[in-house]
């Protein structure tokens, strides 16, 4: 790679932005797509970083040979350095898209990242000089003249710059023992007020000044220097009770949340007491010295801290998947930085490289390690109510492969530490407060959860997904469905789940991205409040990148449903159980079949009310989930509906054999973002274009307005098909599959080719179907030959869904009363 180019290009991608910095804080919030952004720039100078202080440390280590990993170190430098342009440059066009889109913002947003930009630019730039001195140094006859050149006054300038560039941006890399590289002298907390509120950069400095601790601690102040010598020991953690850590920084006025990435003052100080952490920064004022104190128990339920874990000792190595892990060490990617987001609700996936086909060693010592950090957090974990939210295992600033946290994972990659597979393992964890039931709004059909964690699972193209197919169950326009049998691994450690149990898997056909997240946004979203017993469950989803381009397959885990309604309607005489037979088929107790089927019908209407109460903002989890939030879509509307409701996407489980079973909303593909998909784009990677739902169960406004033309998309439009839906369930209850709910539909057929439930008068004005009409009379007929009490339920039954049916959308009930209404039936 040509580095005077990559110079060059870096230096272009200024002259693109134009920069004007001054403090935007206030539209931190709404820039937080753009923020990750540049922290994944961060990540990648990282590897730069690492090169630069590997090769420093090999120098060093071997005076007369020139060390055959050098090269290889400077090669990743470089190829690292032309990422981060490209990235840059990457970022540069799409804020500066972003900016046409949206005028208003548009200019702010673009002066607010050119500043971003500038400073990326700054940095790098200072990277990329560092590492045209080891290239200079590379090409030197012997180590002697080698080492003339690194020990020039100016060589050390550049370095130490460097260093600080790699404080302000981060570094998973362990640094060198004090004295052993002049790279590793960093003395100063520095941070930068601006930068510090973003994600990478928080974690960066929580690294500097845990290096600082670590390594330099004697060298910066004299309460630390029990804490080096303690440090460099095996496994020990950096701070320890009765310790001091001071630190310092210019310019920084107030107190960020979540230590240890403060520093804001002009002395911060960590004092460990007995168990307890404390933080003390103290604020000087026109010579008056204010404290500040949090005291341990904020600490503990708010707060953040850090441990760096260090090995030293050799490997006990043995078997080939060892020695593997052994060559993987040996190569210079063996350090591993693991993150700890949250100890909450297990939540966040797990990016994890170089051990991607380790993952199951790693799997289950969640629960020691988790009670290791709370217990260095003066946490007693046998009290302890939160849940674990997130965790990172990254190397080398790069990840390959994700999984979800549970508490396994790091307790694991404790282990493989102790076995020396990874030398360092820095952990950053971050408290909340054990959640609270009152937040969850509880109703009939939902319960509480402690975890909602819904595993991200990537594989990459050579390794096999981790279940099994066994045959397919369902098609649909964009999926099929199979059923699975889960990895053991799997099923215990994640799912907690029986290894006996059978799944579905839907496959989706399309590549594109887009389209898996609306499907499992909605989903993790509604897993994020509360599960609804009449709401599909996601369990897991699953990545496969292909090996070939940069596409990804998708899957989606869900449990195994007996069938959906439509299978259940017609296929009644199929089912084994002879309780079941009798009240599905002969149906000769109307009174508890009905019972049922009013239960079924307000459990559909109240999971719906539950979609359409989901705001279209994402959870925190989600967040964090996902790299790069698609805000433009998640603009388009303000609440969470379905747009599919149909028999075929309403599934059918049968929890036990004596009752006929639970009916569950599935199927989220339209969910959501239908207003943009109903224009009929075709999106990337779909085979056919998407039309906007079933056309059967469509609602008659989206075909006509007032105004003429079609109208978004509304959560009345879920009502009327839910209606629909509603009257051939009474249909089929009344009069059977064949002779009521087949002839039904032959009979809408000649008033709407579609069979759909509305239909254009020869003026072109839209009404009932007269077919609807003629059937809402019949079953009024039918129901009144139905013993009491059971008959006037089914007349109140015929009136609610009377009103989804409207043809005017805001004469329907919202889901909720819809619910409420039904209730008053059983
Ligand atoms: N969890 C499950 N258990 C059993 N069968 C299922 C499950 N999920 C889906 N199916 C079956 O697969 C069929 C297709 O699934 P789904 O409707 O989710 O796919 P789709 O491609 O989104 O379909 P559509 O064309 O309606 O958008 C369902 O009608 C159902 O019969």
């Amino acid at each position: 790679m040509d580095i005077a180019s990559l110079v060059a290009s870096s230096l272009g991608v200024a002259d693109i932005t134009v920069r004007v910095g001054f403090g935007l804080r206030q539209l931190q919030k709404s820039f937080s797509e753009a923020l990750e952004h540049v922290d994944n720039i961060a990540q990648q100078t990282r590897t730069i970083d690492f090169a630069i202080r590997q090769i420093c440390s090999l120098l060093e280590q071997s005076r007369d040979t020139f060390p055959a990993s050098f090269e290889l170190h400077l090669d990743e430098s470089t190829t690292a350095i032309g990422r981060v342009v490209g990235q840059i440059q990457d970022h540069t066009e799409a804020v500066k898209a972003k900016a046409e889109k949206s005028p208003s913002k548009g200019k702010i947003l673009q002066l607010w990242h050119a500043d971003k930009v500038g400073q990326w630019e700054k940095n790098l730039g200072v990277q990329i000089q560092a590492l045209l001195l080891l290239l200079e140094v590379a090409n030197l006859r012997s180590n002697v003249e080698r080492f003339s050149v690194l020990e020039q006054a100016s060589s050390k300038r550049l370095f130490e710059r460097a260093s600080s560039f790699s404080a302000r941006v981060g570094s998973s890399s362990r640094a060198p023992a004090s004295g052993q590289s002049f790279y590793a002298e960093t003395k100063t907390f520095s941070f930068d007020p601006d930068l510090l509120q973003t994600k990478v950069y928080r974690r960066a400095c929580e690294s500097a000044w845990r290096r600082d601790v670590t390594v330099n601690g004697d060298e910066y102040d004299d309460n630390c220097s029990s804490l080096s010598s303690r440090a460099s020991s095996s496994n020990h953690l950096a701070v320890e009770p009765g310790d001091f850590i001071h630190g310092s920084s210019a310019g920084v006025r107030e107190i960020p949340d979540g230590f240890p990435y403060c520093a804001p003052t002009n002395s911060t100080r960590l004092h460990v007491s007995g168990s307890a952490l404390q933080l003390v920064s103290e604020i000087s004022t026109t010579g008056q010295t204010q404290a500040t104190t949090m005291s341990s128990d904020t600490y503990a339920t708010q707060g953040t801290f850090a441990t760096t874990i260090s090995s030293d000792s050799q490997p006990a190595i043995a078997g080939q998947e060892r020695s593997s892990l052994k060559s993987i060490a040996s190569s210079g990617k063996s350090i591993v930085r693991v993150v700890v987001d949250n100890v909450g609700s297990d939540q966040v996936e797990v990016p994890v490289c170089h051990v991607s086909e380790h993952y199951r060693l790693v799997y289950d010592a969640i629960p020691k390690t988790r009670d290791r950090i709370l217990a260095a957090g003066g946490i007693d974990p046998a009290v302890y109510e939160g849940a674990m939210a997130g965790c990172n295992i990254e190397a080398s600033g790069e990840a390959i492969h994700r999984f979800p946290f549970t508490a396994a994972f790091l307790g694991a990659a404790l282990e493989k530490m102790e076995e020396c597979y990874y030398s360092v393992i820095e952990v950053v964890a971050q408290f909340s407060p054990p959640p609270s039931l009152d937040d969850s709004p509880a109703t009939s059909q939902t319960v509480a959860r402690p975890s909602t964690f819904v595993p991200h699972i990537i594989v990459d193209g050579h390794s096999a997904l981790p279940f099994t197919t066994q045959a397919q169950i369902g098609k649909g326009g964009f999926s099929k469905v199979f059923q699975v049998k889960i990895d053991p691994t799997l099923s215990q450690s994640l799912l907690n789940v029986k290894t006996t149990q059978l799944f579905a898997v839907k496959k989706l056909r399309t590549v594109d991205e887009k389209a898996f997240r609306r499907e499992s946004d909605i989903l993790r979203q509604l897993s994020s409040r509360s599960r609804h017993r009449h709401i599909i469950n996601l369990l897991a989803t699953f990545e496969q990148r292909q090996t070939s381009d940069m596409e990804s397959m998708y899957y989606l885990l869900f449990p195994l449903a007996a069938g959906n309604l439509r299978d259940l309607w017609n296929d009644a005489d199929t089912v084994t159980s002879k309780a079941v037979r009798d009240s599905l088929c002969s149906r000769r107790d109307y009174g508890q079949l009905a019972r049922w089927m009013f239960d079924q019908c307000i459990g559909l209407a109240d999971g719906l009310r539950e979609i359409h109460t989901v705001l279209n903002t994402p959870p925190d989890s989600l967040a964090l989930y996902h790299h790069r939030p698609i805000r433009e879509e998640l603009e388009v509307e303000q609440f969470g509906r379905h747009g599919d409701i149909k028999p075929e996407n309403i599934l059918w489980f049968r929890d036990d054999n004596e009752s006929p079973g639970r009916l569950v909303i599935a199927d989220f593909g339209l969910g959501r973002l239908h207003s943009s998909i109903s224009k009929g784009k075709k999106t990337k990677g779909t085979r056919r274009k998407r039309i906007a739902c079933t056309p059967t169960y469509r609602a008659p406004e989206s075909e006509w307005s007032p105004t003429g033309g079609g109208k978004p998309v509304s959560r009345a439009y879920d009502v009327w098909s839910l209606g629909c839906v509603y009257l051939e369930f009474a249909t089929w209850f009344l009069m059977g599959s064949g002779a009521g709910v087949d002839e039904f539909r032959r009979k809408r057929r000649k008033h709407a080719a579609d069979e759909a439930f509305f239909t254009n008068r020869d003026g072109g004005e839209v009404c009932l179907s007269p077919a609807v009409q003629e059937q809402a009379q019949k079953l009024r007929w039918e129901a009144s030959y139905v013993d009491s009490p059971t008959s006037e339920g089914l007349h109140s039954f015929l009136t609610s869904v009377g009103s989804c049916l409207e043809i005017d959308a805001e004469k329907r009930p919202p889901a909720g009363t819809l619910a409420a209404e039904l209730q008053k039936l059983v």
